[in-house]
């Protein structure tokens, strides 16, 4: 009840149109049921006999008849369009609200969903919006003044053989509950069969690398075929099905039929019935049993529409656990210093990832995070731009708590190098200005050349222009990283997040990039996560993290001459080079 409720506030925006949609379906309707009543009429009057009255009498009739089937133009025009345009502006709606609350969910959120399910959600589910208000509410309009119409219309004419033509009915009810839930099932099984080969060729054409550098064509093809087998068998067992429940259904309904031929056949040799009745009996039953053995479709339908539209509020109703607190104000003018006061964080209940976090970093200083992998590195990172929250302690930038600023703000003084670079699949210059839209060419080169990527873009075919591919693709692992920092310092932020900003690259353009980091220091406070320690000697601070602590903390000649953690991996990674 409460989601019918909200079903309707959905759709009160898009009333009026709604409205006129609903009652030309209501109009519509009526002119159906009467154009066989002046059918009837009219034999009434051939039956008659030939006179001028009567020539009259079936000229004015046609001119009605035909007036009435172009006004049915009309109102089925005005029924259909104006439904579906409320109904998939509405959808329109809903997929723009649906995909703005998920994009502002936590990372927490989307930890263990799938990318196919959101897309669902976002595309399927809101469809049966459509289905609802285009389909089934009309059909319903239609379907209940139909019968209660067509009812009346022969009860007037002859109520035995009224109430005889109902006979079928029961039989007709039985045998669409029939269909609904014995044999449509069958066609959901051949739906599920193909979301299934989609969701094999999706993957497949995701790891085509892998296929091919393993040799696993062949397989691969035997899995597809499988797949594909799979749905054929689905799709012809329920085709089968329905092919012969159809003609079943055709045979009650002409029963009722055979009913109002024989019967009133006999009622008119005996005068109780003209011939004009029987053909308005005929021709009304026409319109009677379709939507009564469209029944149990539509109620399975509505079951259908009520469970996507249930999973779509499921969606607007989770509340964002990352949000701007009552009152936030904007974080402005920030100088860069960041203060983690006993931080503790864990992503799952009782498995505490982070503990007791302390530091202090004064603006334009550059710290680094080095520890062995998975101590919760870039866990901290992502808790200074605030995509998770701390189960206990405070995080501040210039001595404001970031809880209480506003997250765009916030986001807006943090530039991050993420350690997957993420490219857009867009030419060079807008992977690099996504940073800043309001950048324009002039900066977007100076943020390349600072990265180190100009030259290398510049021999690239269409140089700026040159498009990425999906993901990036189209280009190699040390470029998508120089373009990922071309765009961070094309953000200008105070704070830049560098998350082993130098992990796919070769000594040389390590080099590079440390030159390029090296103009920022100084300007920017920069945190640094790397797993090479040479790439971080110059940093005003280093904390050492071991199982979610900070263990050690100072410069590098400080650490060095400590006997600790920092010390034994320098000399491991040492030894390594060595
Ligand atoms: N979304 C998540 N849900 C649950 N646990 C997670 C999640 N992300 C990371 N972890 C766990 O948190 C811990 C810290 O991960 P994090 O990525 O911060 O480590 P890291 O020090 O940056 O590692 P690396 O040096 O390998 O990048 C790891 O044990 C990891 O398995």
């Amino acid at each position: 009840m409460k989601l019918l409720w909200r079903l309707g506030k959905e759709a009160i925006k898009y009333k009026t149109l709604y409205l006129i949609a609903i009652i030309s379906t209501f109009v519509l309707t009526l002119i159906n049921l009467a154009a066989p009543k002046i059918l009837s009429s009219m034999t009434a009057i051939v039956e008659k006999g030939a006179s001028k009255e009567a020539s009259k009498q079936i000229f004015l009739l046609t001119v009605i008849l035909i007036a009435l089937y172009l006004l049915r133009i009309l109102f089925r025009y005005l029924s259909n369009y104006l439904a579906h345009k409320a109904a998939w502006n509405l959808v329109e709606d809903l997929r723009v609200r649906v995909y703005e609350h998920i994009q502002e969910f936590s990372m927490n959120f989307f930890h263990d969903k799938q990318t196919g399910d959101l897309m669902s959600r976002v595309i399927n589910d809101t469809a049966t919006f459509e289905l609802l208000y285009a389909h089934i509410i009309p059909e319903m309009v239609t379907n209940v003044v139909t019968v209660i119409g067509v009812m009346i219309i022969l009860l007037t004419i002859n109520v035995e053989l009224a109430l005889l033509t109902c006979i079928p009915i029961p039989l007709i009810l039985f045998s669409g509950w029939v269909f609904a839930t014995k044999i449509r099932p069958n066609f959901k099984v051949s739906q599920k069969a193909l979301a299934e080969l989609n969701a094999k060729l999706q993957d497949n054409f995701s790891g085509i690398h892998e296929i091919q550098a393993f040799g696993q064509e062949e397989y691969e093809q035997f899995q597809i075929t499988e797949h594909a087998g799979h749905f054929t068998k689905a799709m012809l067992h329920a085709l089968n099905l329905s092919a012969v429940f159809h003609p079943g259904v055709e045979f009650l309904s002409s029963a009722g039929t055979v009913i109002v031929v024989g019967i009133g056949g006999v009622l008119a040799f005996q005068g109780g019935l003209s011939v004009a009745d029987i053909v308005a009996f005929l021709l009304y039953l026409s319109l009677f049993y379709t939507p009564i053995s469209g029944l149990a479709r539509l109620l399975e339908e509505v079951q259908q529409a009520y469970a996507g539209a249930e999973r779509v509020m499921v969606i607007l109703d989770t509340p964002t656990e990352i949000k701007n607190e009552k009152n936030a104000e904007e974080l402005k003018d920030v100088k860069g210093s960041i203060t983690f006061d006993s931080v503790d964080f864990s992503y799952e209940d009782n498995v505490s990832v982070l503990k007791d976090i302390n530091f202090h970093c004064k603006p334009g200083q550059m710290i680094a995070l080095v520890g062995p992998t998975g101590v919760g590195k870039t866990t901290l990172t992502q808790l200074i731009s605030r995509f998770y929250d701390p189960a206990n302690g405070r995080i501040l930038i210039d001595g404001k708590d970031i809880k209480k600023v506003t997250l765009e703000s916030l986001r807006s003084n943090i530039a991050p190098v993420l350690q997957d670079t993420f490219l857009f699949n867009g030419t060079i210059a807008d992977n690099i200005g996504y940073a800043n839209p309001t950048a324009g060419m002039d900066e977007i080169i100076a943020a390349a050349k600072a990265a180190r990527i100009h030259d290398n873009i510049m021999d690239m075919p269409n140089q700026y222009e040159t498009k990425v591919g999906e993901r990036g693709m189209r280009l190699s692992g040390g470029q998508k990283q120089r373009i990922a920092i071309a765009r961070a310092i094309l953000r200008k932020a105070p704070i830049i997040i560098l998350d082993e900003a130098t992990a796919s690259v070769d000594v040389e353009t390590e080099r590079e990039i440390q030159r390029a980091i090296n103009d920022l220091a100084g300007t920017r406070t920069i945190v640094a996560i790397a797993h090479r320690l040479s790439t971080i000697q110059n940093a005003d601070m280093i904390l050492v993290l071991e199982e979610g602590k900070i263990v050690q903390c100072g410069t590098h000649n400080e650490l060095i001459n400590q006997d600790g953690l920092y010390r034994r991996l320098n000399l491991a990674q040492n030894k390594a080079a060595s």
